[in-house]
C-alpha cells in the first residue's frame, strides 16, 4: 500500500500551543480518514504487539497496554527497567516517518508504538526525558483509532494543566523544553472505547 497524507482532504494547518516552558503543535487531521483507516488496520495486523512488564516495588507488573519498538538497529531504548532492541522498520512505518519528517525538520531513527485495546488501557504520568533522547527532544506523536484524552501538567505546579483530545489521523509535535518541565498521560476512560494506536517517533542519540 502506498500511504499519502491528505491527498483528498484540504491539508490542515498545525495549531501552535505555547505553554510555559514547552511547545506543542497539533495537526488534527494530518492523515485523511481513508488513509488513517487503512493504517489502523495495517498496524493492528502487522506490528509485533507485546504486553511488557516492569519492576514495581519488587514485583513484575504488566503495562496496561500493548507495546512495540521499531527503528534503526542501533537505536536501543531503556525505560522503566526495560531495554528495547528495535524491530526493523516496516514499509508502513517508514512511509509514516517520511511524511512527518518534513514537518519537524528533524530526523527520527525509531518509533515506540502503543496499543490501547479499550478504555481500561492507559499510560501514567511521565516525561520522555531519558538521557538517550538528548536535551529538548522533538517527539512526533501519531494517532489512529479511538479519540483519547492527552493530559499535561507542569512538574512543579500540578495546577498548571493542558488537555488535548487526540483524534484519528492526528499528529502532535512535542518540542522545546516540554519534556523537562511537563509530564503527560493518557488516562483510563469508562466510555466504551475501541482500540487506539499511538506512535511516538523519536531520535535516539547513538
Ligand atoms: O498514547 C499517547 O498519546 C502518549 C504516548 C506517550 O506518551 C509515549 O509513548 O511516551
Ligand atoms: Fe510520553
Amino acid at each position: 500500500m502506498s500511504v499519502q497524507g491528505n491527498i483528498f482532504d484540504e491539508p490542515t494547518a498545525g495549531n501552535e500551543i505555547v505553554l510555559r516552558n514547552g511547545e506543542l503543535v497539533y495537526y488534527p487531521q494530518f492523515f485523511s480518514k481513508a488513509v488513517s483507516d487503512q493504517l489502523l488496520q495495517l498496524l493492528l495486523d502487522n506490528i509485533a504487539w507485546k504486553q511488557e512488564s516492569m519492576q514495581l516495588y519488587g514485583k513484575q507488573v504488566l503495562f496496561p497496554r500493548l507495546m512495540a519498538w521499531y527503528g534503526d538497529a542501533g537505536a536501543r531504548y531503556t525505560f522503566s527497567g526495560n531495554s528495547f532492541t528495535p524491530h526493523p522498520w516496516t514499509p508502513a512505518l517508514l512511509q509514516i516517518r517520511d511524511l512527518i519528517t518534513p514537518v519537524t525538520g528533524k530526523p527520527f531513527n525509531s518509533v515506540l508504538l502503543n496499543l490501547y485495546r479499550h478504555g481500561n488501557d492507559s499510560m501514567g504520568w511521565h516525561a520522555d526525558d531519558e538521557p538517550e533522547l538528548g536535551p529538548q527532544p522533538v517527539i512526533a506523536s501519531v494517532n489512529f483509532g479511538a479519540t483519547r484524552r492527552f493530559l499535561l501538567r507542569y512538574k512543579n505546579d500540578h495546577h498548571l494543566k493542558h488537555e488535548l483530545a487526540l483524534q484519528h489521523g492526528s499528529l502532535l509535535i512535542m518540542k522545546g523544553d516540554l519534556q523537562q518541565y511537563w509530564e503527560h498521560q493518557v488516562p483510563k476512560t469508562s466510555k466504551a472505547t475501541t482500540g487506539r494506536i499511538n506512535l511516538t517517533f523519536r531520535f535516539i542519540q547513538p
